[in-house]
Parts: structure tokens; sequence; C-alpha cells
């Protein structure tokens, strides 16, 4: 399930909120500029799944959402578990490039028709660290510090909005605060353990 962590930016022990509840977190995001939504899912995704396939199923809700947002471009990112040291390798590079504090100039719009993902936001002198699973729908406000943990082992699906073609290319502030933070599979692991 989605869950949201919310810590002081100076203070990455210290948890100001945990909590799984949608509303809780929509509520909580909402009072940040954050918009969070969930839609119904179709389907599993597996590695066989196209693209095209992905952006098949979910065409109604993408419509209407880049109508309402002015958005111009979809596509979909994902990385799907192999055995191979060279996936390892495409992995581990593919979660360094977004493990470090960046910001965009456009809304950041995803969402997750598989798999997991952590986004950490920092807002308002927190850090609000939101593990998005399949059929969550982030959206997080153009210039919003954050950077975004795919976790050692990714696995996930998501469908990028884009108002233009270089919407996804990060500006990077050079701030080593992600370095500090509880990773995605730290977040998880208290659970986990039980
Ligand atoms: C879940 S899509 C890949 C992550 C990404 O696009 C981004 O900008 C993270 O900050
Ligand atoms: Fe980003
Ligand atoms: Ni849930």
């Amino acid at each position: 399930m989605t869950l949201l962590q919310v810590m002081p930016d100076d203070d990455p022990g210290r948890v100001l909120l945990r909590t799984r509840d949608h509303d809780r977190i929509t509520e909580v995001l909402g009072a940040c500029s954050v918009a969070f939504g969930r839609w119904p899912l179709r389907g599993a995704i597996t590695p066989d799944t196209s693209p095209e396939e992905v952006l098949a199923r979910y065409r109604a809700e993408v419509d209407e959402l880049c109508a309402r947002e002015g958005l111009n471009l979809v596509d979909v990112a994902r990385l799907h578990p192999q055995e191979s040291p060279e996936w390892e390798e495409r992995a581990a590079e593919a979660r360094s490039t977004f493990l470090e504090e960046h910001r965009h100039t456009e809304d950041e719009v995803r969402f997750f028709a598989h798999g997991t993902g952590c986004f950490y936001l920092r807002l308002d002198g927190r850090v609000h660290a939101v593990v998005c699973e399949a059929g969550d729908l982030l959206s997080v406000p153009a210039g919003t510090r954050h950077w975004f943990d795919m976790g050692p082992r990714p696995e996930f699906a998501a469908i990028r909005f884009f108002e233009n073609e270089d919407g996804w290319v990060g500006d990077f502030t050079g701030d080593p605060i992600a370095r500090r933070f509880p990773r995605l599979d730290a977040l998880l692991a208290p659970e986990g353990a039980t």
C-alpha cells in the first residue's frame, strides 16, 4: 500500500507522520499543493506488456488528465528485474540518476501502473517521502526540490506526463540531502520485518 512518511528536513531520524491512509495522504500532500489520487487498476503488467498496451489501458484517464492540465506528451518509464549482471548495472545506474535532489521546470506528473517507487518531496522545511504503488497518481509542482528512489531491485511501470519534450530533465541542486534520508528499502523495512 501507499505510504507517506514526513520528517524534518534537518532531522531524518524524527518521524512526524507515517500513514498509509489514502485520504490522509491526499489531505497532507494537498496542503503543500501536491496532488495525490488513485486510478482503478486495469490488469497486471508483465515484462511482455508493451508501453502502447499500458497507455491503451489508461487511455480515458490519460486523455482527461492531459486535456485538464495542458499536458502534451506521455511515455512509460519501466524496469522489471532480470537475472543478469548487465541488468543489475543498468538498474543501479537508473537508480542513481534520480537519487540526487533536483527540480523540474514543469510539474512532475506520474501514474504508477505497476510496482513501487518513492518520491521524496522537500516542502515547508519537511521531507515528505511518498512510497507510490500501482494505482497512485502524483503531481508535484514545478520547481519543487525532490529526489526519487526506485530501490535496490527496481520494479515499476509509470506513465509520465509532460508539457514539453525536455520536461523530464532535472536541474540538480548539488545539495547532498538525499544521502541522509532513509532509502525506499529502509522505509519499508520495519513493516517487512514484522
Ligand atoms: C517514476 S518515473 C522516474 C522518476 C522521474 O521521472 C523523476 O523525475 C524523479 O524525480
Ligand atoms: Fe524528478
Ligand atoms: Ni493502498
